[in-house]
């Protein structure tokens, strides 16, 4: 019940040290964070809720100090430069919540820091959920984020490159971890950490033998196209890399292992220092560019559809030729308007299977598809998540390739379309600010004029 979770926060939760003594005061004894691990743990989801409400609010800030403090500080404004400096320093003490030096205290401990990347996980499903209103929860995030942070900054992570000669431990989780091209079987897997291809996570020594982010890399001539080519194709035979044969590192599939570490950034961090080591292997390596997926293009289709269907508009989507093509391409009968048997074909994938409605909605799905990841926007940033996580990390959105994944899940998901977000190096850092601060979108000449092609179209 809550007066059990009181007594024990209570008892955990240490009191702030007063200002004097903040350097002074022994930290409490190892057991009294593994109590709070063991009684965390051991609570059901809902109880969860109740009590990181409780531990943000009551073990928070003591505000009151914090407005007394704050006057005292106005009340000094007119005082030597030491006075004040020593008024701000006893006021930003007061401003550190008592969950803070917990978290601290907890981190020290064997597995406190996985112990506090799950409770993060916890929380930030708390918020997305909304299963709790109480403000203090936001900030307890906050505080755990900036904690994680530091200890999982990118000069205390460790680069690994996974092999066949992996240990299964670490080969069974790359394998279980991996999002977006699932792996199959083992000779699957031993494709992916094999010639032409490069397997790397980064780890961290306060949770050994967890891969926390991995980037699954193809070695290429070019840039690639398509997702057969790397994750389908039968094992190549020669063992060895013909060096000659790699001008290109393809990124297929980036994964984050560990939803409490969502906002560290670990996978922009981890392409960057993947380029650096694969320039030390190849130092004539030119190209880096992701495969990328295109995952909500087609439910977002299906929403454009069904508005342009009820505005009477669709005629704004296709033109004459493109609706006169489709229907010719259906033989359908005139009865069926022509917009509702485009949305049920996008739905079946039934399209793909017809090599004439093939040619006929590439132009159209193409530069739908080139606005919904160049035109589309949440709060000013790309509402496709992929797109934003590229375009955060400076890269530009390069190519758009048609029937770039024809598995039934390709086409489900994004009509068989797939992108190319390319690192130009010396373009990312200033391509990262312009996109951060200013909301625009690097693009290539091919994006760009798919996207005018949809604007003429559709007289936006
Ligand atoms: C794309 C990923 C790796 C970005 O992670 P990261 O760089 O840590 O960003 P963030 O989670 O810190 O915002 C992550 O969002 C993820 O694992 N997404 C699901 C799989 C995918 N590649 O879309």
């Amino acid at each position: 019940g809550t007066s059990v979770m009181e007594e024990i926060l209570a008892r955990v939760v240490a009191p702030l040290p007063s200002y004097e003594t903040r350097d002074k005061s022994p930290p409490p004894p190892e057991s009294t964070s593994l109590e709070f691990m063991n009684y965390y743990r051991g609570l059901e989801k809902e109880d969860k809720v109740d009590f990181l409400s409780k531990l943000s609010q009551e073990c928070g800030v003591d505000h009151k100090t914090v407005s007394e403090l704050a006057t005292k500080l106005l009340d000094t404004q007119r005082r030597d430069q030491a006075t004040i400096l020593q008024a701000e320093d006893r006021l930003r003490y007061s401003l550190t919540p008592r969950y803070k030096q917990l978290f601290s205290h907890v981190s020290r401990v064997e597995g406190g820091v996985k112990f506090l990347v799950d409770l993060r996980a916890d929380l930030l499903e708390i918020l997305a959920s909304k299963a709790s209103e109480n403000p203090h929860i936001r900030d307890l995030n906050g505080t755990l984020k900036s904690l994680l942070s530091k200890w999982f900054a990118v000069g205390l992570l460790r680069l690994e490159r996974i092999t066949w000669q992996s240990p299964c431990e670490i080969l069974q989780k790359i394998s279980q971890y991996e999002a977006v091209h699932p792996v199959r079987n083992w000779t699957d897997l031993k494709r992916r950490v094999g010639p032409y291809r490069r397997c790397y996570a980064f780890t961290h020594a306060a949770m050994p033998g967890e891969p926390l982010v991995v980037l699954h890399v193809a070695l290429t001539e070019d840039i690639s196209d398509n997702i057969q080519s790397i994750v389908r194709e039968f094992a190549t035979l020669d063992a060895e890399e013909d060096i000659n044969k790699i001008n290109s590192a393809i990124f297929y599939s980036i994964s984050s292992t560990q939803a409490g570490l969502q906002g560290v950034e670990l996978g922009n961090y981890l392409i960057k220092r993947v380029v650096r080591e694969l320039q030390s292997e190849f130092p004539h390596m030119a190209q880096f560019s992701s495969l990328s997926p295109i995952p909500g293009f087609c439910s977002w289709l299906q929403g454009l559809l069904s508005q342009y269907r009820k505005e009477g508009r669709g005629a704004d989507l296709l033109s004459e030729q493109e609706w006169s093509e489709v229907a010719q391409a259906l033989d359908s009968n005139a009865g069926t308007p022509p917009v509702d048997s485009l949305r049920k074909l996008i739905a079946t994938g039934e399209w793909t299977r017809s090599e004439k409605l093939c040619l006929a909605l590439e132009p159209v799905l193409m530069r739908l598809c080139a606005w919904y990841l160049y035109g589309e926007k949440r709060r000013g940033f790309a509402l496709n998540p992929v797109a934003n996580f590229h375009l955060q990390n400076g890269a530009t959105m390069w190519r758009i390739n048609w029937r770039a994944d024809t598995s039934p899940r390709g086409v489900a998901n994004s009509c068989g379309i797939m992108v190319n977000y390319r690192y130009f190096l010396n373009e990312t850092t200033n391509n990262s600010v312009l996109y951060l601060q200013n909301k625009a979108v690097a693009a290539s000449e091919q994006v760009l004029g798919l996207v005018s092609q949809f604007q003429k179209n559709s007289k936006l």
